[in-house]
């Protein structure tokens, strides 16, 4: 008998099993809203443009493929920081800002998590409720323990704001705070920038650690400095700041798995120790990360016109979704006789929008529409194309009613 008898079957994941479900589908009526993934009106993957001019330029070039440091491409790790936190930013200069090269978002925030469950183990990580489904998962298998701070206000469709303050406040002193730095995924809904300002209040007075998933930037508005406004606002009060950054949106690198983790310290000696931690911890996780898309970002960054490109073509991409919500918003509202309100869609911000479907109203989505979201209700627009929008609204008005 097999020593693997004892092994039982893993659950479909929330999000990728999705994408797995609408594979098998044979209708060709089927729509993937699942996962965050960037699709045209044609709704095919998309690689952008400037991607494709700084891939042929390294080809030309003929690059090696030796071993980056743990910490990975310099001229990367320059660039990635450069662009969260703006490049003449004064905690660049000092040399307080440690930046590792890592897997992606997931893998730069699970990288700060097993710095955080060694250096901090007393601490908790509190994390919006709901929120993306992967965060408890990287959080309890680095054995950090969380606790969640509301966030989504069913009745208005829109943030609980004194609820989010509250938990917040209420945690213990020195917890870190998971935060979405722009494109709240699932919900959408975003802090205004007054609300940041509180925010970044009542984590100063708990002497919290601020701690940013950044998975959008640029992404949701369209441009990279707006979406960047909360976490610059709180490194500008000088606190000292964690921020998780990915280029699978905003560069369409996703199978690339090209992230960072940024720690902000409030001095210098200190950067460079919290680094060199990091690599400690990076080392026997995966030794060092993958070379070619920190080439294709430091590529496109460092050349002035493939920058312009890259964020003339990321406005295109936030520009489509936005057309595509007034869309779903126009049909909704024209083809629904009940009454209600759909203008949260309008209201709310990035790939996503959160639309209140509950469980069984998803499964009658999927089962009966051939439409593939996850099941906490939320839909990835960046899956829709205009012309679905209409057989879309079908299928929402009847699963709601
Ligand atoms: C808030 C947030 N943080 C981190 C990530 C990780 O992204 P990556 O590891 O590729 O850099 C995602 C991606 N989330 C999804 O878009 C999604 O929610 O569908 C999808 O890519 C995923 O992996 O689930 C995200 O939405």
């Amino acid at each position: 008998v097999s020593r693997f008898e004892g092994v039982p079957m893993a659950p479909p994941d929330p999000i990728l099993g999705v994408s797995e479900a609408f594979k098998a589908d044979k209708s060709d009526l089927k729509l993937n809203l699942g996962v965050g993934a960037y699709r045209t009106e044609e709704l095919q993957p998309y690689v952008l443009n400037v991607v494709k001019k700084a891939e042929n330029l390294m080809l030309e070039k003929g690059e090696y493929k030796e071993y980056l440091p743990i910490e990975g491409l310099a001229a990367f790790n320059k660039a990635t920081a450069e662009l969260l936190l703006g490049a003449d930013n004064p905690v660049i200069k000092q040399g307080l800002v440690a930046t590792l090269q890592s897997l992606s978002g997931t893998g730069s925030l699970r990288l700060a998590a097993a710095f955080i469950q060694r250096y901090f183990p007393e601490a908790k990580v509190l994390i919006s409720s709901p929120t993306w489904g992967n965060h408890k998962n990287i959080f309890n298998d680095a054995r950090v323990p969380w606790s969640e701070y509301r966030y989504y206000d069913p009745k208005t469709v829109g943030l609980d704001f004194e609820g989010m303050i509250a938990d917040i406040e209420a945690a213990p002193e020195g917890s870190f705070v998971l935060l979405h730095g722009c494109a709240h995924n699932p919900t959408g809904i975003d802090p205004t920038p007054e609300q940041w300002e509180k925010i970044a209040d009542v984590i100063q007075e708990k002497k919290h650690m601020p701690f940013f998933d950044v998975a959008y930037q640029g992404f949701a508005s369209g441009s990279l400095d707006e979406d960047a406004f909360s976490v610059r606002l709180f490194v500008k009060r000088g606190m000292e700041v964690f921020v998780a950054q990915s280029y699978s949106k905003n560069l369409g690198l996703y199978s690339e798995r090209i992230g960072a983790i940024n720690v902000v310290c409030s001095a210098p000696g200190v950067a460079d120790r919290v680094k060199s931690q990091l690599k400690r911890l990076a080392r026997p996780m995966y030794s060092n990360p993958p070379i070619h898309g920190a080439r294709i970002v430091a590529n496109v960054v460092g050349d002035p016109t493939m920058f312009g490109e890259w964020k003339q073509e990321m406005e295109q991409m936030a520009g489509r979704i936005k057309n595509v919500r007034q869309k779903l918003y126009d049909s909704l509202s024209a083809k629904d006789k009940s009454g209600k309100d759909w203008s949260f869609i309008l209201r709310q911000i990035g790939m996503f929008s959160y639309t209140g479907l509950n469980k069984a109203q998803s499964d009658n989505m999927t089962d009966k529409w051939h439409v593939y979201m996850t099941k906490d209700g939320r839909i990835s627009l960046a899956g829709l194309s205009l012309a679905k929008c209409d057989y879309l609204a079908d299928a929402i008005i009847d699963s709601f009613h």
